[in-house]
């Protein structure tokens, strides 16, 4: 949107979390969102867990040693991170934050202990959590997936009921029972929000050029 004489910067980006237990399906719906070309930037993570077969340093994860992950927390260069697992995640805070001052739409896919996080830093965000079917819907998909030790899968889903417990603190809840059906649910929320803030903004040109 263009300025209006000399009064109000560009205005911000919207900025959305999607959250939800290990396994739910959160890559799954983002990888899929990105093919609706939904005029969204995806936030790359910071973590310290091993890279799983295929995925790529800068693409899937930036990949760090535990010492490099906490000189970037000594820095503060993350917006939220938490260890889950036993390993640290966390969100790269420059990136995030430069997006959002070029007026773009960033979505962060994280798990809900930094979702909360974010929450506080940006209570305007707009936090969706994404439920599975079932308990044990969530632990067949975590398991057929193929990419977690049996240890691995106890953790995340002994920590999966706590985290659900957490919903009340989100704006949306989506079930992602079929993937095409969460990516729409998704996308009416972006459309929504995006409209939201974007008539807002537009009261306040209009105000501004009435009061100037
Ligand atoms: N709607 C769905 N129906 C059936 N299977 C699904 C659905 N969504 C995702 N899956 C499958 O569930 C598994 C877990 O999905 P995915 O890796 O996207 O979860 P995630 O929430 O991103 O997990 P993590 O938090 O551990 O990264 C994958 O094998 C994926 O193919
Ligand atoms: N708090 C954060 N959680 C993150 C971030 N990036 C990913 N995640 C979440 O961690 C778990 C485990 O991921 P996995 O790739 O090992 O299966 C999952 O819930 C992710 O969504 C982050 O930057 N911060």
């Amino acid at each position: 949107m263009t300025n209006n004489t000399n009064t109000m910067e560009r205005e911000q980006g919207v900025l959305i979390v999607l959250s939800g237990p290990s396994g739910v399906g959160k890559g799954t719906v983002c990888a899929a969102l990105r093919k609706m070309n939904l005029d969204l930037v995806y936030s790359v993570s910071a973590t310290t867990r091993a890279p799983r077969e295929g995925e790529v340093d800068g693409i899937n994860y930036f990949f760090k040693k535990r010492e490099q992950f906490e000189h970037m927390i000594a820095n503060d260069e993350l917006l939220e991170y938490a260890e889950y697992d036993g390993n640290y995640y966390g969100t790269p805070r420059r990136f995030v934050e430069d997006t959002l001052k070029d007026g773009k739409n960033i979505i962060l896919e994280i798990e809900v202990q930094g979702a909360l996080k974010v929450k506080q830093k940006f209570p305007e965000g707009v936090f969706i959590f994404l439920l599975p079917p079932s308990l044990d819907e969530l632990h067949n998909r975590i398991t057929t997936r193929g990419t977690n030790s049996v240890e691995s899968i106890r953790n995340r889903m002994s920590v999966a009921a706590d985290e659900i417990r957490l919903i009340e603190h989100y704006d949306y809840a989506v079930v992602n029972d079929e993937v095409e059906k969460a990516c729409d649910k998704i996308k009416s929320i972006v459309v929504a929000e995006r409209c939201k803030q974007e008539r807002i903004y537009t009261k306040l040109m209009q105000w501004i050029g009435e009061v100037t």
